[in-house]
């Protein structure tokens, strides 16, 4: 089980006053000098947090795992093939969202993926994740597809608002991650992932490899401190 750290929100918080600062790459090292094993940043199509920019600086600077979200579109994959992170996530973003809303439809994407996508990062080191909902066909999909890993949506978990929802989505996502697992694939989690929900998700779902969270622990890191929220997290992990 690996801390990947999201830095999106760093950069959201520069761009709301256009000044240089918080820069996410200063954060991604602070993040890794105190345990993580490596960052997440989201390239979305509008460049409202991550830009352009901080990709190529991200990628000088980080000594663990990089993986680069992305929507598949080609401009995407040729920044994406350009700069040759470790780790490829394809998740679905439109526009008017304020977040990832769910997983791909891996039914609707397939032949695309399969055609388009798949065929460009093969010629790559770069590995494969896809960011998907719990479901077993999504999730047989994927693997027909051939991605090294899947990524299980857990902002339904995070989300969910009474006791009995929250059992019920962390045991879709147990399901989800034995079912990935025996058909060869990493399992990574991510979405809405915080200090208090973190801690059930790791004691219940089992074979996880990167666990990516941003928004609640950059959020955290106005209260505690960046290096101290980071080990916080990767406190939780560790007992579990
Ligand atoms: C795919 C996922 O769950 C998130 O990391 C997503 O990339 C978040 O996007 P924002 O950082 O723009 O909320
Ligand atoms: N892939 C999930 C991620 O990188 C972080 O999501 P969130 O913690 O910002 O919701």
């Amino acid at each position: 089980m690996q801390l990947l750290v999201n830095v999106d929100h760093v950069a959201t918080l520069r761009n709301a006053r256009g000044e240089g600062y918080p820069d996410p790459t200063e954060a991604a090292e602070v993040c890794e000098k105190a345990g993580a094993t490596g960052i997440v940043f989201h390239l979305r199509k509008d460049r409202r947090h991550i830009r352009d920019e901080d990709v190529h600086k991200l990628k000088k600077q980080v000594q663990g795992t990089l993986d680069f979200e992305m929507a598949a579109t080609d401009e995407m994959l040729d920044v994406c093939i350009e700069v040759d992170p470790h780790l490829v996530t394809l998740v679905p973003e439109s526009r008017e969202e304020l977040t990832t809303e769910g997983g791909l439809d891996m039914a609707s994407v397939f032949e695309d993926f399969k055609q388009r996508v798949f065929s460009r990062l093969r010629e790559t080191d770069i590995a494969t994740s896809l960011f998907i909902d719990p479901n077993k066909k999504d999730i047989e999909l994927a693997a027909e597809l051939g991605s090294d890993a899947i990524e299980l949506h857990t902002g339904t978990y995070a989300n969910a608002p009474n006791k009995e929802s929250k059992k019920h989505e962390l045991e879709r996502l147990r399901k989800g991650a034995v079912l990935a697992h025996d058909l060869g694939m990493k399992v990574n989690v991510g979405h809405g992932l915080n200090l208090t929900n973190l801690k059930p998700l790791v004691e219940t779902v089992p074979h996880l490899h990167d666990i990516s969270i941003g928004h609640a622990l950059v959020s955290s890191a106005l209260f505690y401190g960046l290096d101290t929220t980071v080990k916080k997290f990767l406190q939780i992990m560790e007992n579990a």
